[in-house]
């Protein structure tokens, strides 16, 4: 769909340089999901993988996150393998809705959805659980899945953007009272940048 160079906005690693992808595609549906315009992915230019990795060697960072849409739709095996063989280090950000999970990842940003079950088979991979809270019982959604996952595996609770006002001070007391999670913040749109 596209792809832009800009700082990571979301989770462990906030305040990065970093070359997104973002692929066409998602059937997961969530009501408040930011890119709507992703969903259908015929709508959107097929682009190659080398142009993909010649795109992002024209910027200095190395960190190359491929996001959607949802990109497990899609085999990433060559894409990832091309990404890592140029040099760049291949985070995803992924609702974890998919038959397998392909591709070679460095970092695994895991972010379930109550409207379509994630595949269990990404809970050991996933180096991130982000849960992003729209309402009260969102609390209860993200502890399901805190004990199927790696003990180093890092949580974080995101406000839903439009429910900030309400949510973030819930979110505030819950961080306090459950020390092992972390607040994460969508820091690009405060930033207003990509
Ligand atoms: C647009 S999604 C694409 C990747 C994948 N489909 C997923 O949901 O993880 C990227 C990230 O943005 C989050 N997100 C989408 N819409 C949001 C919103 N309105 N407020 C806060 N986070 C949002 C998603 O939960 C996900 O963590
Ligand atoms: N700056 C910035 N950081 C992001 N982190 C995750 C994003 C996404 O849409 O997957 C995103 C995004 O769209 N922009
Ligand atoms: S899974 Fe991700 S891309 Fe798909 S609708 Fe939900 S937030 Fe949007
Ligand atoms: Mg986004």
């Amino acid at each position: 769909m596209e792809a832009f160079y800009t700082i990571q906005g979301e989770g462990a690693h906030t305040g990065r340089a970093a070359y997104f992808i973002r692929l066409g595609g998602c059937d997961v549906g969530c009501h408040w999901c930011d890119v709507k315009e992703s969903w259908d992915a015929s709508v959107h230019p097929k682009l190659s993988i080398d142009s993909l990795v010649a795109g992002a060697l024209q910027y200095p960072g190395r960190m190359a996150v491929i996001t959607g849409g949802e990109p497990l739709m899609h085999d990433l095996t060559d894409l990832t393998a091309s990404l890592q063989a140029a040099g760049f280090r291949t985070n995803i950000e992924t609702s974890g809705v998919c038959q397998v999970v392909t591709g070679s990842w460095d970092w695994i940003c895991f972010s379930p959805k109550k409207f379509k079950k994630p595949n269990p088979a990404i809970y050991t991979q996933a180096d991130e659980l982000k849960v992003i809270i729209y309402n009260q019982s969102d609390f209860a959604f993200a502890e399901s899945f805190a004990p199927h996952l790696r003990p180093d595996c890092k949580l974080f609770l995101q406000t839903e953007w439009s429910r900030s006002n309400e949510m973030l001070p819930r979110i505030v007391e819950y961080v306090k009272d459950h020390p092992q999670w972390q607040i994460s913040l969508q820091t690009h749109k405060y930033l207003d940048i990509p």
